[in-house]
């Protein structure tokens, strides 16, 4: 039977000293998904992650994730033995596992097969460690800000990796500052501000709560009658500019589809060059920091 549970963490917190960085978090992660774990510098991300691969025992509450692999920092790798070298010894330490050719072939790393470590880029050395975490064939992979400093394409072949890895069940927690990789890659993130996790579901429905937000902008006739704006439902507020062409207007709407369908069709509008601006995880991302910021030194004047 699978188990319900890849990763779970209750109720945990951690205190270094009388400094409380991770305050009460609990959440679960199912086989086979990936989940993101994003939050300002600072907000206790790396410290759950190292409570989770045990690195770091938690002060209360539980922390646990099934046979687990972490990528790990540039400093447990050995400089002078190449790729290969690398992928092969950290395969030795385990009974069971993945070829080393196919892991290298994975991480895009062919070309470098005898290149030492001390001699990759940034970002060549950013894909061994990821390798060094797959080598051993593993559950659940935990990875800390995979994407920092990889190329376009580079970061492109590291998503096609995390797919890869879920579609064959394997279970996926990382850690991100990019929230579009975020909204691309995870099936449900959790934004953690001041050791707090202030929201965890899916991309798309943190994205929708937000939706009030969606910019609806379209040129118009500068003689037409704006008042049937004011009509038109879903209106939050909007504004106009007077452009060479006529007018720029750009309304907030709840109903970003309804609204775009009853503006065509209003006489004389010639409403067209539509542009919608969704809300993004990004605009909620900043909200939640700045919000729980305002906490903080609200917290901190009393
Ligand atoms: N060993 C330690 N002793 C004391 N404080 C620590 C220790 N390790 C981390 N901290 C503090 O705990 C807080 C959380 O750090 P953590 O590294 O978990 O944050 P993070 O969310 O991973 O941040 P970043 O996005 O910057 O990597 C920070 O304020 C940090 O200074």
């Amino acid at each position: 039977m699978q188990q319900a549970e890849a990763i779970s963490v209750q109720n945990l917190e951690k205190r270094y000293g009388d400094k409380e960085v991770v305050r009460g978090i609990s959440f679960a992660v199912r086989p086979g998904e990936v989940f993101g774990l994003l939050g300002p510098n600072g907000a206790g991300k790396t410290t759950t992650i190292e409570c989770l691969v045990g690195l770091r025992s938690p002060s209360r509450g539980r922390a646990f994730a099934e046979r687990v692999a972490i990528q790990p920092q540039s400093a447990s790798l050995f400089q002078s033995l190449s790729v290969d070298e690398t992928l092969t010894l950290f395969r030795s330490f385990y009974a069971a596992g993945a070829e080393p050719t196919a892991i290298r072939k994975s991480v895009g790393l062919d070309e470098q097969a005898r290149t030492r470590v001390k001699d990759l880029s940034g970002g060549q050395l950013r894909r061994l460690l990821l390798g060094v975490a797959l080598v051993g064939d593993p559950e659940v992979v935990i990875l800390d800000e995979p994407s920092a400093g990889l190329d376009p394409s580079a970061r492109q072949a590291l998503w096609a990796t995390i797919r890869a890895l879920s579609a064959r069940g394997v279970t996926v927690l990382l850690s991100t500052h990019h929230m579009d990789e975020a909204t691309e890659l995870c099936d449900r993130v959790g934004i953690l501000v001041s050791g707090k996790l202030v929201a965890l579901d899916t991309p798309e429905a943190l994205i929708l709560a937000r939706e009030a937000e969606t910019v609806v902008s379209f040129d118009m006739d500068g003689h037409a009658d704006l008042a049937a704006l004011d009509g038109l439902p879903g209106v939050i507020d909007y504004e106009v500019e007077v452009t060479g062409r006529g007018r720029r207007v750009r309304t907030r709407t709840a109903a970003p589809d309804d609204l775009i369908r009853k503006i065509t069709f209003v006489p004389g509008f010639s409403a067209r060059n539509f542009d919608i601006k969704r809300g993004t995880l990004e605009d909620l991302f900043l909200e939640l920091s700045e919000a729980s910021a305002d906490d903080a030194s609200a917290e901190g004047a009393a």
